[in-house]
């Protein structure tokens, strides 16, 4: 190991889609050093986003052809676990390999490991200093796991994603994203499945009367619903585990907590650095520059208002490539985020919330639809499909749109791209979509 300072022009710590975004763009100009301390390519891929979407498949599949029994198909399908957890693990198990390679392809220098800081602009890594011009935070978060007696028998998603068989009795503490989604599919599994919130409102950031269609839906799919109640404990039975909360008790086989992610950077020595950090989450300006101006924090770990999700990360991380190659003087200007749960059905969000519009009455118009006898949701049984779309009552513009139904990823995205491109309905007529198709009722959002 060499004793002298190795000097790089950008050294990036964490190689999630945040990282690897930033990495890949500066390296045509910069010599980058990218340093983690886990799996190559972070959550995303391999314990977020990529391999609970895969799983869905499945789930979305089977849904599919649930609604069409009695209309020409028989025979639902039912979801073979292992099977499963082999296809996603045959997705999974190339991720970091694949991920090393395409930066080595790229010139980038990387490191396995967990650097600490030790002044302003060195840090250390493997027992090696470090020097960067710039560097990138980019350490994403972790799952919290409440402080209570039994606390190690708390799984998470990570584990959730990963289990070679799936456990007949599981419950899940908390409801949001992850609370839902992965209730959805160990209910479209076969499990038997409880989802503990400690109040009445799931997936707080979306509109309260799609949230409650959601969780109607769920229950009818067998997920057991347990509102006001907490967690107090535990502990290990003769059979599975007993779970104590302050409405009584339950017995489950698994446990997993989803009641939120911190940030990772207990481990980084920021004050060496002169970096503030707020309980949750790295601060930043809006050049995304911490308290230290050449160092930068983007994705996840940030206290943001954005949405913490892939795409957002990968955006900061490009914003901020361009930043230090001096290729943009602007503050980041972010576009409008889509945000989709991937349950059965969806629920998708982007744009002016609906909680904001009805606040302000004299600039929206709120149009909200019950799309469920449309042709595009009738076509394959959607049971309940409804769209609503915030607008602009002076340019007449959509601003802002919600989407209850199976089709919602796809659609929210149509929504977003009239959105950002600020596309009026006289542009939107002089374009000829594929027919018959959810982007062909597009029209009748305004
Ligand atoms: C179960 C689940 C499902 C999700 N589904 C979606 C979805 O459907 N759509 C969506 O857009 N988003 C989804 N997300 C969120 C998405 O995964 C994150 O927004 C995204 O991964 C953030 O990217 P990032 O680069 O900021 O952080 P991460 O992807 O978390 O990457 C951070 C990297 O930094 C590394 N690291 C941490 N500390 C150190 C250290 N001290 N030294 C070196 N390296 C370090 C970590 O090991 C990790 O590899 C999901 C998340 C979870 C948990
Ligand atoms: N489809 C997607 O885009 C997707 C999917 C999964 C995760 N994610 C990302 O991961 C993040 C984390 O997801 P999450 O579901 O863990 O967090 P979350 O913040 O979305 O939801 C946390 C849930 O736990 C509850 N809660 C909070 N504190 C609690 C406590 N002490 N005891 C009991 N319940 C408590 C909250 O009321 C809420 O229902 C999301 O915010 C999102 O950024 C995105």
């Amino acid at each position: 190991m060499s004793e002298e300072v190795q000097k790089f022009a950008t050294i990036v710590i964490g190689a999630g889609p945040g990282g690897l975004a930033a990495a890949h763009q500066l390296a045509s100009q910069q010599d980058v050093l990218v340093i983690e301390d886990d799996l190559w390519g972070g959550t995303c891929p391999n314990r977020g986003c990529d391999p609970k979407k895969m799983l869905y498949s499945a789930v979305e599949a089977r849904d599919r052809a649930t609604y069409l029994q009695g209309h020409g198909l028989e025979g639902a399908p039912t979801i073979d676990w292992p099977k499963l957890m082999t296809f996603k693990r045959a997705y999974t198990e190339k991720v970091p390999a694949g991920t090393l390679n395409s930066l080595k392809a790229a010139g980038i220098t990387t490191i396995q490991g967990k650097p600490y800081f030790i002044s302003e602009n060195q840090l250390k890594v493997n027992g090696q200093v470090y020097e960067g011009h710039h560097f990138i935070i980019a350490t994403g978060q972790t799952p919290v796991i409440p402080d209570i007696p039994g606390h190690d028998y708390l799984q998470t998603s990570t584990d959730f994603l990963d289990l070679d068989q799936l456990p007949a009795r599981i419950a899940f503490v908390g409801g949001g994203y992850v609370a839902i989604e992965l209730a959805n599919i160990a209910a479209n599994a076969g499990a038997e499945v409880h989802l503990l919130q400690h109040n009445q409102r799931i997936l707080r950031d979306f509109p309260e009367n799609y949230t409650q269609l959601l969780a109607t839906a769920m229950s009818d799919h067998g997920v057991n619903f347990h509102w006001d109640t907490e967690l107090e404990s535990v502990s290990e039975i003769d059979d599975g585990l007993l779970l104590t909360t302050n409405q009584g008790s339950l017995e489950v086989d698994a446990v997993f907590a989803a009641i939120g992610r911190r940030p990772q950077l207990d481990s980084l020595n920021l004050q060496a650095a002169k970096v503030d950090v707020a309980e949750k989450g790295l601060r930043v300006n809006g050049h995304l520059q911490t308290t230290n101006p050449r160092i930068y924090g983007i994705g996840d770990v940030l206290l943001k208002k954005q949405p913490k999700l892939t795409p957002v990360a990968s955006f900061e991380g490009r914003y901020v490539a361009s930043d230090i190659l001096g290729k943009t003087t602007a503050p980041i200007d972010y576009p409008s985020v889509p945000q989709v749960v991937y349950a059965s059905p969806q629920i998708a969000q982007t744009g002016v919330k609906v909680e904001d519009a009805k606040n302000a009455p004299d600039q929206y118009l709120i149009n909200a639809q019950d799309t469920t006898h449309w042709y595009t949701f009738n076509r394959i049984k959607d049971p309940i499909a409804r769209v609503t779309t915030v607008i602009d009552k002076q340019t007449q513009l959509i601003v802002g749109a919600v989407v209850y139904s199976t089709l919602a990823d796809e659609l929210i995205n149509d929504l977003n791209n009239l959105i950002n491109n600020q596309t009026t309905v006289t542009q939107l007529q002089r374009q000829i979509p594929a027919y018959p198709t959810a982007a062909s009722d597009l029209v009748y959002y305004y």
